[in-house]
Order: structure tokens, then C-alpha cells, then sequence
């Protein structure tokens, strides 16, 4: 069994050092950008966020340090439109806390070849197991290769440009190539030199975090181009997964899947042209902070008191909320199935509890994403159907959107905290809903499947999404749940997202970037004091 967990041997780190190690030398690159510019035929130009765990937590880091991050230019604009300007400064509201945004603008070909086809209906499905909706790469491959080596490109351009030793940061299954591309950039292919953070060096370190899980190896063979996706991953210094399995399932994969790869399964390492990559886990956390500070806010409290008025929910009526993109990987009908067999089961609950499923519209141009959100729309319509009455109704479904505050109010509200997919990377909401817990938390239900459960999981309620009886025999206990034992988990998973939060994510890559740059030093951490 390898060692990769990077808290299993945490070191106190100190993230400000780190941070300032990194400087102005820090280049992020991700998909999904952290701000949208839309710019209208009058020149107006207006701003938003696009939903996810990924870029809301980057952006928190990114506002520390002086860096670039380059992402797809989505959103109502192109080079044209904005006069070839492809660099913006964000946060819109916050200079003094200011980065640069660099765009690529992608034609629609690409989009559709990159984003919708080799993305989100290979790479996607194929990581979350659900073979059964990847579709043939086809030529989306070309683009997938084009748009990668756009991302090089701009990666190789704002590493030059940094001062001191830059650091590359990618994030995700979109990037999957751009790796060994940068290399061929900065002409470091195959040289495998060590780097050092603050001493010279002509190639950039390099580090991916995996957002979503890696697959067993007896579905990553079915990946095709599953060499070229191994051999990209490979170019990286260091490549990090949520949590320990994830590790392990690559290490296998880069084992069984390219050849020319020495593993090393228990240092957790892969030597591969030259070079050794070093393969880590460390789980995302959340600003638990600024959640708090959320939830505690005036706006939250006006958020829940408006929202059981308008949708009609007594205010003795008992609460349990989910808030998911409309993924097939999210279980929302798994879990609707389960409160339709508990109201079925247990007749005591209706009337007495309202489950409020919150959902944002995803990737709705692919086939499978626009069907799942009619089986959600269907499977509340069901439920309601058969249980609801003049003045109650069980499921209360909406694709409305709510700000931070207001969801942050409903998790403070809800009694129960439902995040059941039926596979998934991490899974931020599980960590949200506990943050915002106040004096009377809820109990969150959490499905073994998620990233987040490795974590979490001890003082969930665990559910298994497929399992309809035995997930509707959870939420029961849940809702039943003593309140000495309710209080006594609550607290002990606050206490687990609090010494987890997006810090100490943060201080773990960076403190393992630090020492995959320069393994005999590099930047000191509080345990050297
Ligand atoms: O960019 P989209 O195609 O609109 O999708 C949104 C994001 O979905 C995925 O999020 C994952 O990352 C989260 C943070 O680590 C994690 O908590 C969650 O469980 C994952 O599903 C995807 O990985 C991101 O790249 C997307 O931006």
C-alpha cells in the first residue's frame, strides 16, 4: 500500500512562507474560470461566478499572491469583442487583492470537441466508473490535443514571465496532456533536473490536482488514448488526487497502462522519461471562516425565514436539503427514490418533513446531462404526486439561483444535509453544509462513494445511493437521532472540517510542492522553528 496521504504526516506548514515562496510566480490553469465577463452590444459589461467548488476555492488562494491564472474564455465574448485584450485583473470588487485572468478563446469546434466530447463524455464518465455514457473520442481527440497545447502555450508564456521560479499549477481532467506539452516548451523534456524553489532554474515545477476520482485499472483500459493521458500526467512533478485510492488506482494505471513507467508503490512515485513524479493525496477543504461569517449573516437569516414563505414550508415543518449540479454522478434520483420509500415506510413523516433539493443546470448540451435533469424533474413530480397535500409538500425543487448567504442559511436551517452521488472526487457540500452549522446542527447524510466520505465518513450518517431501503432506513435514523448524539457528531465533523479547511489543503500541495522542487530543503515549515 503506498504512502501518499499527505496528512498522515502533516508538518505544521507555514502557509504564509509558502505563499510568499511562491509569489507572483504562481500560474494557475483550469477549465472553468473563476469570473465571467459578458459584454453587451452597449459596451456594458457585466460579471458573474460560475458555479463550483474548484474555482470559488482557487479564487480564495489566488487572491494571496500576485499570480496568473489561465482559463476558457466562456461567457458572451471573444477575442474580437474585447479588442484582443485576453488578460483581465480580478476579483472585480477586491484590487487590492488583485491577480490576472488570462483567457484562451476557444472556437465552437473546439468547445464542442475539448469541453463536451473528450471532457464531459469520455474523461468525465470513464473517472466516475460510468462506462455505460462514455461515448468514442473520434476526431474530438484533435481538439482535445489543440486546446491542451493552447493551454501550454499561455503556461510556458506566464512562467517566462514570472519572477523568481515559477510554479505551474494545473487543475483537472481537461488539462490532461498540457504537462508533457510545457516540457516540450521550456526544453526540459526528458532532462528529469531537479528544481529549487528561489534558486535558478529554466524549468518550471509542475503540479496537477485531480478534481475528480481515478478509476481501477479495469476500467481505465477501456479509456481510449489511455497511453497519451498517462504519458501527459507524467510530465508533471507532482500530481495530486483527494484522497489515498485515487492514488493507488493511478500508480496502478501508470503500471499497467504505458510502457517504459518504474513505480514505486510505496513511495508513491513514477519514473518515467527521465523524470520522477510524485503522487500525493490531499482532500480539498473549505474557507470554513467565511462560510460561518455567512451563515451568521443577516441575509442568511432572511434568506431561510423568506424561503419557507414562499415555498409554502410550515415553520415546524422538519428540513432536509441537497444543493448538486444536475449530474448524473450527483444522486438526486437515488436519493428522491429514498424519501419516496421512507414517506412510504414511515407515514409518521408526512406532513412533518420537506426535502429541498437546490440544483444548478450543468453541461445541459450533452445528451446524458439533459436527460438526467428530466428524470430529477420527474422523480420530484412522483413523490409529489403521490404524497403531497393541500398544505404540504414533500419535495420542494428549484433551479433558482441562490447566493452563498442563502445557501449557507439553508444548511443552517436544514436538519439534515443529504450529499449522496453515486460517485464523486471530493464533494464540497458535505464540508459547507457542516461549516454552517450553528448552535443546533443538522446531521449530515453522506454517501459512501464520495472522496469526501475517507474524511467525513466516521460521523456521517453513511448511505450507499443504490441501496434504496437501506438509504431510506438512514434518513431515518437521522431524523430520529438523539440530540446528545446528533450534537456529539456534529461537532466532532466541525472539528474535522475546521482542521482541514482550504488552508491546510493549501499548505499540503504547496509544502509537498516544496519538496518535490528541492527535496533537501526548500521552504521551511513551522516545524523547523
Ligand atoms: O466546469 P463545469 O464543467 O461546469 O463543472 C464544474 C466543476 O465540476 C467538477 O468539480 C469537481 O471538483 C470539486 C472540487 O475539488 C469536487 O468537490 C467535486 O466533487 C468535483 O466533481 C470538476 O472537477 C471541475 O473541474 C468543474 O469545474
Amino acid at each position: 500500500m503506498p504512502n501518499t496521504h499527505l496528512r498522515a504526516d502533516r508538518v505544521e506548514t507555514d502557509l504564509d512562507r509558502l505563499l510568499a515562496a511562491v509569489g507572483d510566480g504562481l500560474v494557475v490553469a483550469s477549465n472553468r474560470q473563476p469570473y465571467r465577463h459578458d459584454y453587451g452590444d452597449d459596451g456594458e459589461v457585466t460579471v458573474d461566478r460560475p458555479t463550483g467548488g474548484l474555482t470559488a476555492g482557487l479564487d480564495e488562494v489566488m487572491r494571496r499572491v500576485d499570480g496568473t491564472w489561465i482559463a476558457w474564455g466562456d461567457g458572451e465574448a471573444d477575442a474580437a469583442v474585447v479588442d484582443g485584450d485576453d488578460t483581465v485583473s480580478v476579483p472585480p470588487d477586491d484590487a487590492e487583492h488583485s491577480y490576472a485572468l488570462r483567457r484562451l478563446w476557444l472556437d465552437e469546434d473546439e468547445v464542442e470537441g475539448y469541453y463536451y466530447e473528450v471532457a464531459n463524455q469520455v474523461l468525465w464518465p470513464l473517472c466516475h466508473a460510468a462506462l455505460g455514457t462514455v461515448e468514442s473520442c473520434g476526431d474530438a481527440w484533435v481538439d482535445y490535443r489543440r486546446v491542451n497545447d493552447q493551454f501550454a502555450d499561455a503556461m510556458a508564456d506566464a512562467a517566462a514571465d514570472a519572477d523568481g521560479d515559477p510554479l505551474v499549477w494545473l487543475h483537472d481532467y481537461h488539462l490532461a496532456l498540457a504537462p508533457r506539452q510545457v516540457r516540450e516548451r521550456t526544453g526540459a523534456e526528458g532532462s528529469g533536473e531537479s528544481r529549487h524553489v528561489g534558486g535558478p532554474s529554466a524549468d518550471p515545477t509542475l503540479a496537477h490536482t485531480w478534481h475528480i476520482p481515478w478509476p481501477g485499472w479495469d476500467t481505465f483500459r477501456a479509456c481510449p488514448n489511455r497511453a497519451a493521458i498517462l504519458d501527459g500526467l507524467l510530465g508533471n512533478d507532482l500530481l495530486v488526487f483527494h484522497v489515498p485510492r485515487y492514488c493507488e488506482a493511478f500508480l496502478r494505471s501508470a503500471d499497467r497502462g504505458l510502457d517504459g513507467t518504474a513505480v514505486d508503490f510505496d513511495a508513491g512515485t513514477v519514473d518515467y522519461r527521465g523524470r520522477t513524479t510524485t503522487v500525493r493525496a490531499a482532500p480539498m477543504g473549505v474557507p470554513v471562516d467565511r462560510i460561518r461569517e455567512q451563515a451568521d449573516s443577516a441575509e442568511a437569516a432572511g434568506f431561510r425565514a423568506a424561503f419557507r414563505k414562499n415555498r409554502g414550508i410550515d415553520r415546524d415543518t422538519r428540513l432536509g436539503v441537497g444543493v448538486d449540479r444536475l449530474d448524473y454522478t450527483k444522486g438526486i434520483v437515488q436519493r428522491l427514490d429514498a424519501i419516496e420509500r421512507l414517506l412510504a415506510e414511515r407515514p409518521a413523516y408526512r406532513g412533518e418533513f420537506t426535502f429541498v433539493q437546490v440544483g444548478t443546470e450543468s453541461r445541459s448540451a450533452i445528451p446524458a446531462y439533459a436527460d438526467y435533469q428530466d428524470r430529477v424533474e420527474a422523480a420530484v413530480e412522483r413523490v409529489n404526486d403521490r404524497f403531497a397535500t393541500d398544505d404540504w409538500r414533500p419535495v420542494v425543487y428549484t433551479t433558482d439561483y441562490v447566493s452563498d448567504e442563502g445557501l449557507a442559511g439553508l444548511y443552517r436551517e436544514a436538519d439534515l444535509g443529504v450529499v449522496s452521488p453515486v460517485r464523486d472526487g471530493m464533494n464540497l457540500v458535505a464540508q459547507e453544509f457542516v461549516a454552517a452549522g450553528g448552535d443546533d446542527p443538522g446531521v449530515l447524510v453522506l454517501s459512501d462513494q464520495a472522496g469526501v466520505h475517507d474524511v467525513l465518513g466516521e460521523h456521517a450518517v453513511s448511505v450507499r445511493p443504490h441501496d434504496t431501503e437501506g438509504f431510506a432506513a438512514a434518513l431515518d435514523d437521522a431524523l430520529s437521532m438523539s440530540e446528545r448524539e446528533r450534537r456529539r457528531r456534529a461537532n466532532a465533523l466541525a472539528d474535522g472540517v475546521e482542521d482541514d479547511d482550504l488552508d491546510s489543503w493549501l499548505a499540503d500541495v504547496l509544502g509537498a510542492v516544496a519538496s518535490v522542487a528541492s527535496p533537501d530543503g526548500g521552504v521551511p515549515t513551522r516545524a523547523d522553528h
